[in-house]
């Protein structure tokens, strides 16, 4: 590429691995890699010319993302793009960092219908959504209830008489309150409501719901129905509130697949399947931790080390160039755990999604036996590796200095969408103390002699009570001191005699010391598994600094008990120290390996050619706020105090 950045050129010529190489690990293949730059192509063809999300209003935001949903359907028709992955890559570039007003439709309304509906239901319904002839969301959420879904009010109340369901919502706290798409862009719903059949009330139930009329997109009589207002970010996505005033619908339209009600209103429970109609919220939840890796983590990161190799700052010595500020120790502290952890949280979503699947496929076949352990280490890694990532963007935003703050960096855009996964889905706390439940149990059944398999199966196994980590700092030594950890931790939070509360901030560290564990595994089951030395050699330093720095950070976990010596902790500190130096050498190399393309990235300070100066004197210049050279709010508000003999007012 002409004209790049002398400092990011020379970075580039000096690493010691592949790039291309990694990049196919990354996306699973060569031939993967091929596939997805041919449809970014196509994306970037379409795409890349829109108008800078930074200087529109909110309005503007959800009428621009309204208009590149219909152009992005529309691509994916004219290039038979219809593989899940090849949506996705398309939709990366057309909507970086924000969310189309029909996210949930994909994400949540078909994944709902088509698991939770019959085989009727799904034929009437599914073939108009999939061609959006009807458009629909996932409401579940109240004003008044999120987390405690047994606290939901809205009913619906079966009458035999009509042979219809009647929706209310009852009180003020009953109003559906934050969906996607709800406001203004959904005609239909799922909408999550308790079930009463015979003056009995049967728990929270799907029933497909039409909000909106075919005709004139108006609410139907008996729904109120809007836009909650402007929110933390996600500007370009319309959540909405939704009231039932008596709002009647046609018995079939409860999805039937596991529970049904007759005509005559007789309540049929036909599965075994605990929590069915929690489902979808396994599935979203085991994908969003790619998907906070790749759209979150690894672009922040990337955004933060080409600016540090581009960046030069203060005089170490006399007479000679500033430093790039990637060269000060404080600043690769700062960035390469999170360039690790960029690595470990993509491994272990790549991971998860597949676990997803197979569990997925066993439900289907009537095998629901890992259904429990896909929530707890769903419900677990959503939480960890949302709050990781959160904080992780924060980082990376402070380790870039003012121009870090500026929405020119990207971070804005990206920490939003982010942090609010550390609410949606399942409030983070609440989601690890759903995983630590889980584990409690789990620990007590290994105590009483069962024998545990998968995720688990540390429990039933022999600990090791001192630490093997020598200065070789072998991967299966690591894995090794979370095992124990997150042993411990189980051992300790399982006290029968304590109440729940009582114990819970303890519960909450057992479930991130398992999920922990998990994550170093999967990293080193990864490393293990490279074929090229060079590539082999840079990723399992990451996954060493990935775990050492957490090892540090929570040293008092790893050396109470004596696990890990006086000694061995320094041994700890000082290879984290020479891992930093390690990495710096291949720092922007490995943030290239994840093959963003600027578009995606929308930053400044993270360009692929690192001319970063020129770029943000041309953005600023384009503000709106600098066109006209004098605002009508001069003549307003200030000329009457700068200049009062002349102002008019
Ligand atoms: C990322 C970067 C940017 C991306 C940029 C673009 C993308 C942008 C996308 C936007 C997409 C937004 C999408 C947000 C969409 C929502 O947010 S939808 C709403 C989601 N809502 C939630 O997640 C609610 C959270 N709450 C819950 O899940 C439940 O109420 C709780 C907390 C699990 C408790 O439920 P409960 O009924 O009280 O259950 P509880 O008594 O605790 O447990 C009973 C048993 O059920 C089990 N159980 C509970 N849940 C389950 C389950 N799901 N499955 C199986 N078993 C379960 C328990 O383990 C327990 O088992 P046992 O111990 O008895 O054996
Ligand atoms: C951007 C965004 C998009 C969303 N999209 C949708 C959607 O499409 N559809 C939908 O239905 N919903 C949606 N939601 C709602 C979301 O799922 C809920 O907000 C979420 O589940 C958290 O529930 P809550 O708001 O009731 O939080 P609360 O439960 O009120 O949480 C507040 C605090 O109380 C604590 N707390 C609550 N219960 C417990 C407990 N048992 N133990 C310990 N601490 C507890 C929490 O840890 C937290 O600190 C969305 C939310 C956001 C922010």
């Amino acid at each position: 590429m002409a004209n790049v950045n002398p400092d990011l050129r020379k970075e580039r010529e000096n690493g010691t691995f592949s790039v291309e190489k990694l990049t196919n690990l990354l996306d699973g293949g060569k031939h993967v890699t091929d596939r997805r730059r041919h449809v970014e192509r196509l994306a970037l063809n379409e795409f890349s010319k829109g108008e800078d999300y930074n200087f529109m209003s909110r309005k503007e935001r959800y009428i621009s993302a309204l208009h590149k949903t219909e152009r992005a359907l529309r691509c994916c028709k004219e290039y038979g793009l219809t593989k899940p992955d090849e949506v996705y890559w398309l939709w990366q570039l057309a909507f970086p960092h924000e969310a189309s007003p029909i996210q949930l439709h994909g994400d949540m309304f078909l994944p709902t219908l088509t698991r939770q509906g019959t085989e009727e239901q799904v034929n009437k319904y599914l073939p108009l959504a999939e061609k959006y002839q009807i458009i629909g969301t996932y409401a579940q959420t109240e004003m008044g209830h999120g987390t405690f879904i047994r606290g939901l009010e809205t009913t619906a109340t079966y009458d035999p008489q009509t042979e219809e369901f009647i929706l209310h919502s009852p009180t003020l706290t009953s109003l559906k309150w934050w969906p996607g798409g709800l406001g203004k862009t959904s005609n239909y719903a799922i909408v999550m409501a308790l079930l009463y059949t015979n003056g009995k009330n049967y728990g929270m139930h799907p029933f497909m719901v039409q909000l909106r009329s075919h005709e004139t997109h108006e609410p139907l009589p008996g729904i109120t129905i809007g836009d909650i207002g402007p929110k933390f970010g996600f500007d370009t996505i319309d959540n909405g509130f939704v009231q039932f005033d008596h709002f009647r619908i046609p018995r079939e339209d409860m999805l039937m697949k596991y529970s049904q009600v007759l005509k005559d209103g007789t309540y049929v429970k036909s599965t075994k399947l605990k929590k069915s109609s929690y489902g979808v919220m396994v599935l979203v939840r085991s994908m969003l931790i790619y998907y906070l890796a790749i759209q979150g983590l690894a672009p922040a990161c990337t955004i933060a080390i080409r600016y540090s190799a581009v960046r030069r700052q203060s005089e170490q010595t006399k007479s000679q160039l500033e430093p790039q500020i990637l060269d000060y120790q404080t600043q690769q502290y700062k960035l390469f755990p999170i360039l690790a952890s960029a690595y470990a949280v993509l491994f272990t979503g790549v991971k998860m999604k597949e676990i997803y699947y197979e569990v997925d496929n066993e439900i289907q076949q009537g095998h629901t036996e890992r259904l429990p352990e896909l929530h707890a280490l769903s419900s677990g890694l959503k939480a960890l590796t949302s709050s990781m990532a959160s904080w992780c963007i924060e980082r990376c935003r402070l380790a870039c200095g003012g121009h870090g703050y500026s929405a020119a960096s990207g971070f804005p855009k990206i920490y939003v969408a982010v942090t609010a996964a550390c609410t949606y889905e399942g409030e983070n706390t609440v989601m690890l103390l759903q995983c630590a439940r889980y584990l409690i149990k789990t620990y007590q059944g290994a105590s009483n002699g069962k024998k545990l398999s998968g995720s688990v199966s540390y429990l039933s196994d022999k600990v090791n009570s001192r630490s093997t980590i020598t200065s070789e700092f072998s991967l299966k030594s690591l894995v090794d001191a979370f095992k124990h950890r997150a042993f411990r931790f189980q051992a300790c939070g399982s006290d029968p005699e304590d109440s729940w509360n009582r114990n819970s901030v303890v519960l909450t560290k057992a479930a991130e010391a398992h999920c922990y564990y998990y994550m170093v595994s999967v990293f080193e089951s990864v490393v293990e598994a490279v074929e090229d030395d060079a590539v082999k050699r840079v990723v399992g330093q990451l996954c060493q600094l990935f775990a050492l720095f957490a090892i540090h950070e929570n040293a008092g976990d790893f050396v109470q008990d004596g696990f890990i010596s006086n000694d061995q902790m320094e041994l700890v500190k000082w290879k984290e120290l020479s891992l930093l130096s390690d990495i710096r050498r291949n720092a922007v190399l490995l943030v290239d390996a994840f093959d963003f393309h600027d578009e995606f990235i929308g930053s400044i300070l993270g360009r692929f050619d690192g001319n970063v100066y020129a770029n943000l004197f041309e953005w600023a210049k384009s503000s709106p706020l600098n066109k006209p050279e004098v605002q009508e709010s001069y003549i307003k508000y200030l000329q009457p105090l700068l200049n009062p003999n002349k102002s008019k007012l």
